[in-house]
């Protein structure tokens, strides 16, 4: 299914200046062989709609069943706020609305065709252009983008990564350790899509970690065009059941780990887990690299359909790659990953955190294992000479109090492991207190609040609890849920109420003292929250720059 090895990247220096771009510079590429309609209704085993009414408009007259072989297609877009002129808009039925509903729209924008179901195709038949009709709009989103953009054939190497944590935070060490090898990268997650030097921030892209089937192919012609050797793709478990990686190439897939999350979605654990597996099969990866520190961990690795590569830090737990780690300070982890042939690569992350290093070397194990034809000695020479593993993944435990002695970090984790796993990291590296500002999520999985606040306080000594991203929920009983839990099961932990969470993070560094360590958990990178069913600006690296210097620990502007 894969080809040989052919690594196209151009090198990059790494002084490169990053370029933010307009979407569709990331997201389409620059030139499209055009298809007939015919030949793309050919190959998705789709049918021309033929109404059984007479056309009920002059434009309809001139786009009959006849005219619509020699109809070309450039691009395709499976939402309005997507189409380029010349595109085939494929109008899905969502759980809100169908698409089809839009019909007239995605023609205004310069649709020239519309491929939709039954149902979608009564809505779509007055729009004047053709109308192709399938059983699965969403099937045919991911066929049609595979068809116009030969996905199936880039030099590209797809790197995919799943997990319940530490999905972005690897799919940044993937890419440092491509450009590490001189080679061009690509990303595509919850913060940016990246394509070699260009960068567009997720926010300004339809704002989903693993964006629609569209999108997704687009962005993978766009990297082949471009030359990217290799790209490091962040897969939720809905951009699986959601058929957006639908038809793409992956070649090595990463597991980190999983816990509980997206319960209202899933309902159980075990439903969740079946649609993180459904990403190793041959359908969509070639092989697959899992940690096997835990139970749901050694479950993945012997559930898997395709060839697994184990990872661990865990001695004990047989993995093809044991992971060690030697010296860990706030600024790096440095750690030893030893394989059982016996090879070894010691290296170092710039971040702090034993995670940090399994991550990293999820993302050295995938590398070598894929079809990038990458030896251990090329990986040692290119880390050497690099002094390790340097992401900048931005709002992932990202330092946001430069030098003053008051260390201040932000992060984007949101669940109860993310919390346990980060907090206790981070207690090792201060004799001071360690505070923890944080707030729980509306319109999402209620049964994991409690478990949070628990997580939040085990090893802290002062917690602040204030509004996190309330959706349409009401935030004071989200407040209540967690400070209660805390007030019952830790009655000695300091804690405090305060519903702004700009006013809950100058709390917690009002209350500070040198040597003392400010984790605020849950906005990351992003720059506003949901308040209301309305998008709010809010960015936690700002509030806690204004607070540093309100409370004369930063002087800077
Ligand atoms: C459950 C889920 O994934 N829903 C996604 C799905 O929504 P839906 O089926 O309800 O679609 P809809 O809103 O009814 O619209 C139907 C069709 O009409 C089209 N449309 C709609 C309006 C319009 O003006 N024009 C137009 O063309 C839409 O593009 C769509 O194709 O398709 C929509 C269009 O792409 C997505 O925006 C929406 O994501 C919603 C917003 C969402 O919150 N998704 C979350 C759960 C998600 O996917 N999260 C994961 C990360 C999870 C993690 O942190 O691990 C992610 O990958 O982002
Ligand atoms: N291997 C890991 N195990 C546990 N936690 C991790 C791991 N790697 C990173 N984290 C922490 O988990 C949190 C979420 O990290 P990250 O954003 O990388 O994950 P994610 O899976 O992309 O999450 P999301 O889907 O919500 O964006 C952060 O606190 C991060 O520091």
């Amino acid at each position: 299914m894969f080809a040989k090895p052919r690594i196209s990247g151009a090198p990059v220096g790494g002084s490169r200046g990053s370029q933010r771009v307009m979407d569709t510079e990331i997201t389409r590429p620059r030139r499209s062989a055009p298809i007939s309609l015919r030949e793309l209704a050919d190959r998705l085993g789709a049918r021309l709609d033929s109404p059984a009414t007479e056309p009920v408009s002059p434009a309809r007259d001139t786009e009959t069943a006849d005219s619509s072989p020699r109809v070309a297609v450039t691009g395709v877009a499976g939402g309005t706020d997507r189409v380029l002129p010349g595109d085939v808009f494929v109008a899905i039925p969502g759980a809100r609305t169908h698409g089809a509903s839009f019909a007239r729209e995605a023609v205004e924008a310069g649709a020239v065709a519309i491929i939709t179901d039954a149902a979608g195709a009564e809505h779509a038949r007055d729009a004047g252009v053709p109308v192709l009709v399938v059983e699965h709009p969403r099937s045919a989103l991911a066929d049609a983008s595979g068809i116009v953009h030969s996905t199936r054939a880039i030099d590209t190497v797809l790197f995919a990564v799943t997990g319940t944590n530490g999905k972005t935070t690897t799919t940044y060490m993937v890419r440092d350790v491509i450009k590490a090898l001189g080679l061009r990268a690509g990303l595509a997650g919850t913060v940016e899509r990246i394509v070699g030097n260009k960068h567009i921030d997720t926010s300004d892209s339809g704002r989903l970690t693993t964006p629609e089937a569209d999108v997704l192919h687009g962005l993978a012609a766009r990297m082949h065009e471009d030359h990217v050797a290799a790209a490091a793709i962040e897969v939720s478990s809905h951009g699986i059941d959601g058929g957006r990686i639908d038809g793409l190439p992956f070649d090595v897939s990463i597991f980190t780990n999983f816990s509980q999350d997206h319960l209202d979605e899933y309902g159980t654990m075990e439903r969740y887990f079946a649609a993180k597996m459904a990403l190793f099969t041959p359908e969509h990866t070639r092989r697959a690299v899992i940690v096997i520190d835990d139970e749901w961990g050694k479950r993945a690795a012997r559930e898997a359909q395709v060839p697994v590569t184990t990872v661990a830090m865990d001695a004990e737990a047989g993995a093809d790659w044991t992971v060690e780690v030697n010296d860990t300070t706030l600024a790096h982890t440095e750690f030893r990953m030893r394989h059982r042939s016996g090879d070894v690569v010691d290296t170092t992350v710039g971040m702090p955190g034993w995670f940090t290093a399994l991550d990293a070397a999820l993302a050295i194990a995938a590398v070598l294992d894929s079809r990038l034809g990458i030896t251990a000695d090329d990986l040692r020479a290119a880390l050497g000479e690099r002094g390790g593993v340097h992401p900048s993944v931005p709002g992932r435990i990202e330092l946001a109090s430069g030098d003053a002695p008051v260390r201040v970090y932000v992060d984007y984790g949101h669940t109860e492991a993310s919390f346990r796993t980060v907090l206790q990291s981070l207690r090792e590296f201060t004799d001071g207190r360690l505070f923890m500002v944080f707030g729980a999520d509306g319109d999402r999985d209620r049964t994991k609040r409690p478990a949070m606040a628990r997580a939040a306080s085990e090893v802290t000594d002062v917690v602040v609890v204030t509004d996190y991203n309330p959706r349409t929920e009401d935030p004071t009983e989200i407040r209540r849920t967690l400070v209660d839990t805390i007030r019952r099961e830790f009655p000695e932990r300091e804690v405090y109420e305060v519903a702004a969470p700009a006013e809950g993070i100058r709390k917690a560094i009002s209350l500070a003292r040198a040597g003392d360590i400010v984790f605020v958990g849950g906005h990351g990178h992003r720059r506003d929250v949901e308040v209301g069913g309305k998008l709010v600006p809010f960015s936690a690296m700002d509030a806690v720059r204004d607070a540093l210097r309100a409370e004369g620990w930063l002087t800077s502007a």
